[in-house]
């Protein structure tokens, strides 16, 4: 497509970095404001010596192409990137709320209000992915941030050397994959789907559905489907019956995120400004 404005080289002077954000497993992102705009960015670094050990230097570059090409309300900007010798500098949009995890810890579990805007966010999002044969965001709350005004922003960028390392380093993470990924089947844009619902149920339980003291008993979970909804919070049956229709263990039976659009409980629940919001309308023709 062509080019709103001809590609500016940045650079490190560019701009002035501020605190640490976080740290990933190949660097660590800062805050930072752009000089001449004055515009707050995070900068995520990852050190040139993690990829040549890691080999991922496809993986990056495909990570980062899909990531220019994605622009989504609800998927967190990459607005472009320049490097030094030993350092890649991602500059990446800043959300000012940062992670939805730290809001489900502190509050314990989501309002149905909330959880069914966030699903609904969500689904607009993956539906553009999907749009774009991008599958399999590896969106879990660790990776979902909130802007200044509250809304979601998936902030991954794949990375599934990192995220796939990540899930063998951190225990517990297999909580969000289907049947068919801890089988190791060949997975499709449907794992997506059951992913919508196990964050579903944990924004609305505070945590997620197979969650168990082994990843072999988790993974045993998954495979059983073994869900269960506790009496308290209570929630209503329109929710239990959307995780329902998305925690199936065949993917081809599972909700389509069009019909998660049109289910009740998000009708019901979602604010109205994001499940209206046609995802194909949010596709700036560039
Ligand atoms: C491994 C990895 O990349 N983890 C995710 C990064 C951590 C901070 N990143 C942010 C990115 Cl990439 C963008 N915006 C952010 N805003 C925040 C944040 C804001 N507050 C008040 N607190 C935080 C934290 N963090 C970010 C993403």
């Amino acid at each position: 497509e062509q080019r709103e404005t001809p590609k500016k080289q940045w650079s490190l002077k560019d701009f002035e970095i501020g605190k640490p954000l976080g740290k990933g497993k190949f660097g660590r992102v800062y805050v930072a404001r752009e000089l001449k705009s004055k515009y707050i960015v995070a900068l995520k670094l990852i050190f040139k010596e993690q990829i040549e050990k890691y080999k991922i230097h496809h993986q990056l570059r495909r990570e980062m192409e899909i990531q220019t090409s994605l622009r989504h309300p609800n998927i967190l900007r990459l607005y472009g990137w320049f490097h030094d010798d030993e350092r890649i500098f991602l500059i990446l949009e800043y959300a000012h709320r940062g992670e939805l995890y730290r809001l489900l810890r502190k509050n314990g579990h989501l309002s149905e209000k909330q959880a069914a805007t966030y699903i609904a966010s969500l689904t607009n999002a993956l539906a553009y992915c999907h749009e774009k044969h991008v599958i399999h965001r590896d969106i879990k709350p660790e990776n979902l941030l909130l802007d200044h005004e509250g809304r979601l922003k998936i902030a991954d960028f794949g990375w599934s050397v990192q995220s796939r390392s990540k899930r063998h380093t951190m225990c517990g993470t297999l909580d969000y994959l289907p049947p068919e990924m801890v089988e190791n089947k060949a997975h499709d844009y449907a794992v997506d789907n059951w992913t919508l619902g196990i964050l579903c149920y944990e924004f609305l339980y505070g945590s997620p559905p197979f969650e168990a003291e082994t990843q072999s008993d988790t993974f045993k979970r998954i495979m059983k489907v073994d869900l269960s909804f506790p009496s308290t919070p209570p929630i209503s049956e329109e929710a239990k019956n959307l995780i329902l229709r998305l925690l199936v263990r065949d993917s081809s039976q599972r909700l389509s995120l069009q019909k998660i659009l049109e289910h009740p409980w998000i009708i019901k629940n979602a604010d109205p400004t994001v499940v209206s919001s046609d995802y194909k309308s949010s596709t700036i023709i560039a």
